[in-house]
């Protein structure tokens, strides 16, 4: 018995080493398996999608991953605020925009001046020139009767001499002691106002612009009325100066009240604290009667909330003795206290000057040299006549 469990065991453990033989022999090799199943994907963060409110994201079928829209603030971007340069010295600056004027006036009275024979043929051609450049009949009259008897005097002229001589005629006929003093100052709580009146087209809102530009440039604060309501460009335009020194526009709807419109913006000034109030009048020289119904009313209504302390009359500097007749009814309408001259840069009219302060008796305080923004400059008597004598 046990003989024959012996053979059993010995016969196993033989067949377990053969089959074990066997398998290492022909076990499948590495490259015969078949290729590794593909590893499962990285698990991804979920996406999460923030279409833009109104935008393209809610338009593409929400496949695409959206970026979060930039804050508002610079989506829409605030208008830069400019700050102008101060008024001081600017005619100076702009002096050699009265070249035609320098050419007629200056040069042509020096070249007729300086001839060796003053007879009565130069004296009426000095008095045409003076005409013809708009210093007006009386003041040219005056000068001549002035140039002769010193011309009389000095016997033989030197050409320094002549010169010498000019520039006082000149400077005086421009009445250099005039007070140009352009009342833009607060009275206490109180915004200065400034009235701007003139007719349509002489630069009436550019002035108002401008001289808010000098304001804010020297340092104040300034609100824009734009009570020319019958012009729906004029207040857009007033709103676009404004808007770029940072100067408040108080407006009113399109053919509203203009008093209505100058009492909201002297309110607002006052509100505010501004230093000076400016107002952009429509000015429509329909019927001299309707211009004083306006402009008074303007003025009354202003009246119960601050002073008028300044009314500026702009005038045209190329429309000549039409546009003189105009600047009279306006000033036998409102009390004007200074003139703007416009456009005086390219007119070989500059004698203007002088004949507008004689007519009106009021000094012209502001020149538009130029269409720049900062073309618009006190007036100042000896850098004009230097300018127009040359050097
Ligand atoms: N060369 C020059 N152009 C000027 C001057 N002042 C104003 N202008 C220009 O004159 C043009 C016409 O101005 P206006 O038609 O008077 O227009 P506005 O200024 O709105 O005047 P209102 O009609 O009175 O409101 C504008 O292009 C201004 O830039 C100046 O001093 N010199």
């Amino acid at each position: 018995m046990d003989g024959y469990l012996g053979i059993i065991v010995i016969v196993a453990i033989v067949a377990i080493l053969a089959v074990g033989g066997l398998w290492l022999l022909f076990r499948p090799k590495a490259k015969d398996l078949p290729p590794a199943p593909p590893a499962p994907p990285e698990p991804k963060a979920p996406v999460v999608e923030e279409p833009l409110k109104g935008g393209l994201g809610e338009e593409d079928g929400g496949t695409t991953t959206t970026l979060p829209p930039p804050p508002i603030e610079e989506l829409i971007k605030a208008p830069e605020i400019e700050v102008p340069p101060p008024s001081a010295g600017r005619m100076i600056r702009l002096r050699s925009r009265l070249a035609r004027s320098q050419n007629v006036l200056g040069r042509g009275l020096l070249e007729l001046l300086s001839r060796d024979r003053l007879d009565d043929d130069v004296w009426d051609e000095i008095e045409e020139t003076l005409i013809t450049a708009d210093v007006g009949v009386a003041p040219t009259r005056a000068m001549v009767e002035e140039l002769r008897t010193k011309v009389k005097v000095l016997g033989s002229r030197t050409p320094d001499e002549v010169r010498r001589l000019l520039r006082e005629e000149l400077l005086t006929q421009v009445a250099p002691d005039l007070d140009r003093t352009l009342h833009t100052r607060p009275h206490g709580e109180r915004p200065a106002v400034v009235l701007v009146v003139g007719v349509n087209g002489t630069g009436k809102t550019t002035t108002s612009g401008k001289l808010a530009r000098v304001l804010v440039g020297d340092g104040g604060k300034v609100v824009l009325g734009a009570a020319d309501t019958f012009r729906a460009a004029a207040t857009d335009q007033l709103q676009t100066w404004g808007d770029r020194v940072g100067a408040g526009v108080v407006r009113g709807p399109e053919g509203g009240d203009p008093a209505s419109v100058a009492f909201d913006a002297v309110a607002k000034g006052i509100e505010d604290k501004a230093d000076t109030v400016i107002i952009d009048t429509a000015g429509r020289l329909h019927t001299k009667t309707g211009l004083m119904d306006e402009l008074g009313k303007v003025k009354r209504v202003i009246e119960k909330k601050a002073t008028v302390d300044e009314v500026l009359l702009v005038l045209d500097a190329t429309t000549g003795q039409n546009g003189m007749r105009q600047a009279q009814v306006f000033a036998e309408v409102v009390n004007v206290t200074g003139i703007a001259l416009t456009k005086l840069d390219g007119t070989a009219k500059g004698g203007i000057v002088i004949s507008v302060q004689r007519e009106l008796g009021v000094p012209v305080k502001l020149v538009g040299l130029g269409e720049g923004p900062d073309d618009l400059a006190p007036f100042d008597p000896e850098v004009f006549v230097d300018a127009l004598i040359g050097d």
